[in-house]
């Protein structure tokens, strides 16, 4: 083969070219690039033709700008030394909660599999597939601020409702975790609160029979209130918070705002599940951190159980309000995570 006379900057367009005509041939929806540093983008973007969007992960902010400058999309990462099916992961989860990629679409991706800093290795991922095996690990690399059980608890609960709803009609949710003071002290109730006069014990989410009324009680308006213990403080309550400065994707109603809303003067994490479409959101500062498609087919969402995977899982933050220093603030997306982690199993497009 004939060396080509080619810059390191420019060295991979070929590749580029070949992942977009595969791309294009498989009917794949985006060429997701994992570069190992800065390139051409003008030139990289000359190379995304046919209708397939080009996305580049980047952990450099000068290099996010760049991609940005040159009408190419953009995927934030934090710098990890992860390995690179993990940085694929991230970059995939992040996309999917940006709605820059779909579940169940199917992607090229473009990255260095053998030499580094060198884009040799081409995949074809599907979505799906690929998000289906993330597990556990990825919501306890949200670091929420949140125990990981409660928050599975939790988010068990929101994907069952949104997943099965009740006696044949589609129910929506709004569940707001931690910082329980702080929550209520920004709702007023709505109405009767169902689980007012039990015990703590007797409405602990992580109790199935706690979550089986918890989906009854979904079709009544207004927000679950869960300490971080797992505790119901409350049901029923009209959360009252400013939505002054948030931004939200468009078509996101009332239910979606009040979650932006509350997490974002308080410490608590908010699992919404929508009514008009199952799809369950985390929000975390104000912010969607993590997006659950609806299973297209009704099955059981699987955890894997995290001990059981090959590496060790960080472990969730336990405290109720975690100082906001550069070293430990709460993370706005998976992919900022700086461990391992990814998630989100899901099997069907919206
Ligand atoms: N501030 C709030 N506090 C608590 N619950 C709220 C609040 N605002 C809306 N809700 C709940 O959300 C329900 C639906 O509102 P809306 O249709 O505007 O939400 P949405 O964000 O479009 O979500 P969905 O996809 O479920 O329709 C209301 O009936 C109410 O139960």
């Amino acid at each position: 083969m004939t060396p080509l006379n080619t810059s390191k900057a420019t060295a991979p367009l070929p590749i580029l070219s070949i992942a977009c005509g595969s791309a294009q041939r498989l009917g794949a929806s985006a060429v997701l690039v994992m570069p190992e540093g800065p390139m051409e983008w003008d030139l990289v973007r000359s190379v995304a033709t046919g209708g397939v969007d080009f996305l580049i992960a980047s952990s450099s902010d000068r290099q996010v700008e760049a991609i940005r400058k040159a009408g190419l999309v953009a995927i934030e990462l934090e710098p990890s030394e992860a390995a690179i099916a993990e940085r694929v992961t991230l970059a995939l989860i992040e996309a999917v909660a940006n709605d820059q990629l779909k579940a169940g679409a199917r992607v090229v991706v473009v990255y260095s599999g053998f030499e580094a800093e060198a884009l040799d290795s081409i995949s074809v991922i599907r979505l799906g597939e690929h998000l289906e095996r993330l597990t556990a690990r990825d919501l306890r690399a949200l670091e929420t601020s949140v125990p990981f059980d409660t928050l599975k608890a939790v988010v068990d609960a929101g994907v069952e409702i949104g997943r099965e709803g009740r006696e044949g009609k589609a129910v929506g949710s709004l569940i707001v975790v931690g910082d329980a003071r702080n929550v209520l002290a920004r709702t007023r109730p709505l109405g009767f609160d169902p689980f007012k006069g039990y015990k703590r014990k007797e409405r602990n989410v992580r109790d199935l029979r706690v979550r089986e009324a918890i989906k009854e009680i979904a079709q009544m308006d207004g927000a679950f209130v869960v300490a971080r213990d797992g505790t119901v403080e409350a049901a029923c309550r009209l959360i009252d918070a400013p939505v002054a400065g948030l931004t939200l994707p468009k078509g996101l109603g009332t239910r979606h705002w009040a979650a932006a809303a509350i997490t974002s003067v308080t410490q608590a994490v908010a699992v919404v599940v929508s009514q008009s479409n199952g799809t369950v959101r985390i929000f975390q500062d104000g912010d969607v951190i993590l997006r659950i498609a609806p299973m297209r087919h009704a099955r059981a969402m699987k955890w894997q159980d995290a001990e059981s995977e090959p590496g060790e899982p960080r472990a969730p933050r336990e405290r109720e309000k975690p100082p906001r220093t550069p070293e430990n603030g709460p993370l706005r997306r998976p992919g900022r995570a700086d461990g391992p982690e990814r998630d989100a199993p899901q099997d069907g497009s919206e």
